[in-house]
């Protein structure tokens, strides 16, 4: 059941035009960073009940996506991921794909073998992680 609500854009231009590029073309334009895939993930606002949409580095193994919480190694998590933590249903656009998920956040072996996937799709991860004392979160969204 695809998430409801009043979409509210992203106060950052770059990414604001990248997700609606995204979608107004139906995947097939704005789906590359530097080279790199990008997915969008819609996630309920856990204060506005909005949508909210964010574009990430596309990170797949087995139908399952993870959503990295990088932020590009900044202090704070981005606020998307309070969204995810108190509502895990979001949904996850991959090219011309959109799908609902259940998202959450790894720990452990399971983070570790993630995190993998994560850098080896995205290396600049592992510079962002070694840039703070914040340990990067990761969420794996597996498909309903
Ligand atoms: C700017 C801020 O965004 P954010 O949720 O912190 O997310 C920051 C970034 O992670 C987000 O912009 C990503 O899309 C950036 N980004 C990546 N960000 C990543 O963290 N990881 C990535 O892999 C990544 C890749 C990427 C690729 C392309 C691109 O264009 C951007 C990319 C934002 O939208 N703030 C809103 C509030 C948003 C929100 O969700 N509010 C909640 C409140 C939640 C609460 O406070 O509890 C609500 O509506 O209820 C505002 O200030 O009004």
């Amino acid at each position: 059941m695809p998430l409801t609500g009043e979409y509210e854009p992203s106060p950052e231009a770059w990414v604001r035009e990248q997700v609606e590029q995204y979608e107004a073309s139906g995947g097939t334009e704005a789906t590359e960073l530097r080279g790199m895939p990008v997915v969008v993930l819609t996630t309920l606002g856990a204060k506005s009940g909005k949508l909210r949409k964010q574009a990430l580095m596309r990170v797949e193994h087995a139908g399952s996506y993870a959503a990295v919480a990088s932020l590009g190694g900044a202090p704070k998590n981005p606020v998307w991921y309070h969204n995810l933590k108190a509502n895990p249903l979001a949904e996850l656009q991959d090219g011309p794909v959109k799908r609902d998920y259940t998202a959450r956040e790894v720990s452990g072996e399971e983070k570790a073998q993630w995190w993998e996937r994560a850098v080896a799709a995205y290396p600049d991860y592992a510079d962002y992680q070694r840039k703070t004392d914040r340990e990067i979160p990761v969420f794996v969204l597996d498909p309903i």
